[in-house]
């Protein structure tokens, strides 16, 4: 079920009929529904009759899990083959975008000998020896103004009244700083000595024609966006946003700003998403809420258009989990169940060429492994090849904190000064667990956890909303 208008979403209320399939009628919408239920609840003897590349764990549980190492394996084996695809954009929306080619310049600049103060342009011979005391009196024989040509051809003993930026008239090579100089009618004195090329700035010392200025892949910031304008270039050929589709799962949901329903919950965890995703480069192809019913999951999984998709919800051991069925399906579901707390019930797969990743429904599992996995591989598209968008500092440890050998845990947690306090390991549901930390450390699954007093690294969320810095360079981990 979709709620094109970003309304509720709300249970599909069960209609009753005397047809022996159950029909669903959407309240939103307005779409009635056959559910001929192909997936159910299996059986024992069903599971026995599955292949064994996958096992269905509902109302059974994850026998095996894979480790974190084993889903960056595999996230990073199908970034290194997915298809780039460039765009041009005009330079005005290029700030954000990656490259898709190297760029040279194809002028030098700045294009002339231009001064770098407001003064006087001389030849630099005729300042020999000038002081306070024993300044040189020249003739000025004319201005040289930005954006204007100077025709002017200087002899000894003249000069140039001259702006910064303005061209170098011929003949000068220097310019005394206005500082230096006492102006009186059509003469100046000069007081002090200046060198050949001097307060001159070089054609070309900024970049000469052929030089790179844009390496393919790289990532634009502003000051790239500058450059490229101070080359003369219009656009920019730049990688296209991988397109990310959001599939979120659960009859309990409802839209914030509407009513909320007896055992009802508002829908939380797109908006994480959304941001998420357009923090790490990704476009939003579409939100699509969609009840707990296998045609409706399929539905979305099976519409054209998205390079990635991420499903909220469903990826557990619950008998309405259909979504890892449904895509070992309709493709190949390698990953499914990962040692790890939270987000235990990750999975991820693929679709042909769509790349799949359920996402726990609890928020902070959704969250966690969002940028444990899906983040990841979104920014491996983008030529973003850091394992966190997140910048770490280390901090010291406030308590102790453990964890079983052969799991690896996501401890939410909050800086003070260089301290940090553990603020929870557990309570996946929790989501202002992840508000009320300012970041998070990972104990990895060789470990079984750290004294108080260790210093490990600590990734901040956003360090526009935590701004304390420590300064130990070392951790006792990494
Ligand atoms: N017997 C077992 N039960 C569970 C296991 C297990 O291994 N064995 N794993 C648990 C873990 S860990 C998690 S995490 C959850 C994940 O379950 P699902 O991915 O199937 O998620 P849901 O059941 O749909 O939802 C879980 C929880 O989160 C709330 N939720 C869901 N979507 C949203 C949303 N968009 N915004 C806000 N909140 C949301 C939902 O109402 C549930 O409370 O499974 C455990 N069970
Ligand atoms: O991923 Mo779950 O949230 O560990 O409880």
């Amino acid at each position: 079920m979709e709620t094109g208008d970003g309304k509720r979403l709300g249970n599909p209320f069960l209609r009753n009929d005397s047809s022996s399939h159950p029909q669903f009628h959407c309240q939103y919408t307005g779409n009635t529904f056959r559910v001929p239920l192909p997936i159910e609840t299996p059986t024992w003897q069903a599971l026995m009759q599955q292949p064994p590349s996958f096992r269905d764990v509902r109302m059974s549980g994850f026998r095996d899990r894979n480790s974190v190492a084993e889903a960056w394996e595999w996230i990073d084996s199908q970034s290194s083959s997915f298809p780039q695809v460039s765009e041009t954009v005009p330079l005005s929306s290029a700030y954000g975008r990656w490259a898709a080619t190297t760029i040279t310049s194809p002028i030098n600049v700045p294009p002339f000998d231009r001064s770098a103060m407001d003064g006087f342009a001389v030849i630099a011979d005729d300042t020999t020896g000038a002081t306070n005391f024993q300044p040189t009196t020249m003739r000025i024989v004319g201005h040289s103004y930005p954006g204007t040509p100077c025709t002017i051809s200087l002899k000894s003993g003249e000069c140039v009244q001259i702006m910064t930026g303005a061209p170098i008239p011929e003949g000068a090579d220097a310019v005394v700083p206005i500082e230096y100089v006492d102006v009186s009618s059509d003469r100046i004195r000069v007081t002090t000595t200046v060198g050949p090329m001097k307060n001159i700035g070089r054609i070309g010392e900024d970049l000469k024609v052929g030089d790179a200025v844009i390496q393919q892949g790289q990532f634009l910031r502003p000051q790239d966006v500058a450059v490229l304008a101070s080359i003369g270039a219009p656009e920019v050929s730049v990688l296209l946003p991988p397109r990310v589709r959001i599939i979120v799962t659960g009859n309990e949901l409802v839209q914030p700003g509407t009513d909320l329903p007896d055992h009802q919950i508002y829908e939380a965890n797109s908006f994480l998403l959304r941001g998420a995703v357009t923090r790490d480069g990704g476009q939003i192809e579409s939100i699509q809420f969609v009840a707990d019913d296998p045609q409706s999951i399929r539905a979305a999984l099976e519409q054209s258009g998205a390079d990635i998709i991420l499903i909220s919800g469903g990826s557990s051991v619950g008998a309405e989990d259909y979504a890892p069925q449904l895509v070992a399906d309709l493709g190949e579901l390698p990953i499914h169940g990962i040692r790890m707390r939270p987000s235990s019930p990750t999975g991820m797969g693929r679709i042909e060429s769509t790349v799949i990743f359920l996402l726990p429904g609890n928020p902070v599992s959704c969250m966690c492994a969002y940028d444990f996995f899906a983040g990841r591989f979104l920014r491996k598209l983008c030529n973003d090849t850091r394992d966190w968008p997140f910048p770490a500092t280390i901090g010291e440890l406030a308590k102790k904190v453990s964890s079983p050998l052969g799991r690896t845990d996501y401890c939410r947690a909050q800086l003070r000064g260089n301290q940090i306090h553990p603020l929870a390991i557990s309570g996946a549901s929790i989501l202002s667990s992840t508000t009320r930390a300012d970041g998070f450390f990972i104990i990895p699954e060789e470990s079984e956890g750290f004294s108080s007093g260790t210093r490990v690294p600590i990734y901040i969320y956003d360090d526009r909303r935590s701004p304390q810095r420590v300064s130990n360079p070392q951790p006792d981990i990494v």
